[in-house]
């Protein structure tokens, strides 16, 4: 069975994917991008090719190189690098895993179908496992993101036996407001040492009260040093301090309408 070095917590930067201004893949920053992640925001863990990185939009053999430029560089200075290999494409997403697998990534997640969805738990667990077979020796996360890709089967009603179908499984990245679904989670797998991944940056220190293991989102790009002394201001319950760092960041966080006027879909949009 696959085991991390230790489990993912604290935070993880979604990467974005560096273009040059013709649309091609800006390979030549990545290098100065881990050291600044590093240095000045003190984030060591990164999720690449997700949301953020527009995975999705990039063809496989772009994202097999953004993967592997990622953790060429990274290596001995990043703890994790977890890679999204979700696709339409069962095939390419298996693809994916194995490289990922074979260049040395720390992690695999994926997201659900998201055009023919599965309408139900078992056809969606049965995708996953497909997946995560195909890279034996790697930590399998779920990624929850039912907004984007109108897959609504709750988390907790798919973790529900999940290690016995997928015996990678090690945790979950949930980027949805449904705090009830993620506490439910936490608290039906507790003692089963996965990682619960936060994924809305905005309710991260509510997602902490509920028991999250650690955070994946843009935001932590370059506000994670602040992000961090919110963690560390939850961790000796200042509960005030932590309250006012995430105050801090919804500043910085574009609001739904605003993303609307740009026509980006808002979490209160769906
Ligand atoms: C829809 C979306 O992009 N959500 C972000 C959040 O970090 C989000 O940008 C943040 O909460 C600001 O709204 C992450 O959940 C996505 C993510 O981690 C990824 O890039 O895969």
């Amino acid at each position: 069975m696959a085991s991390p070095k230790r489990r993912l917590q604290g935070l993880v930067a979604a990467t974005i994917t560096p273009m040059t201004e013709h649309g091609e893949i800006n390979f030549s920053v990545i290098g100065q991008y881990v050291d600044y992640l590093v240095e000045e925001q003190g984030v060591k863990n990164i999720f690449v090719n997700g949301t953020t990185g527009e995975g999705l939009s990039l063809s496989i053999s772009e994202r097999c190189r953004v993967a592997e430029e990622w953790v060429t560089r990274g290596r001995n200075k990043l703890d994790q690098i977890v890679i999204h290999v979700g696709a339409l494409s069962l095939k390419e997403s298996q693809e994916l895993a194995q490289h990922a697998a074979k260049i040395g990534a720390d992690g695999i997640a994926v997201i659900a179908p998201f055009f023919l969805k599965p309408w139900n738990k078992d056809i969606l667990v049965n995708f996953l496992k497909e997946v995560a077979a195909a890279a034996p020796a790697l930590p399998f996360y779920y990624y929850h993101i039912p907004a984007l890709t109108g897959v609504k089967i709750r988390a907790e009603e798919l973790l529900d036996g999940i290690q016995e179908k997928i015996p990678t499984f090690q945790g979950l990245k949930f980027s949805d407001t449904d705090l009830l679904d993620f506490g439910q989670c936490v608290d039906q797998n507790r003692q089963r040492q996965f990682a619960f991944l936060f994924g809305v940056d905005e309710q991260l220190l509510s997602a902490l009260v509920m028991g999250a293991t650690g955070a994946v989102g843009s935001t932590y790009n370059y506000l994670g040093k602040k992000t961090n002394q919110m963690l560390e201001a939850f961790e000796r319950k200042d509960f005030s301090s932590a309250l006012n760092y995430q105050k801090k960041s919804f500043l910085k966080i574009p609001t739904s309408s605003k993303l609307n006027d740009r026509k980006i879909t808002g979490w209160n949009k769906v």
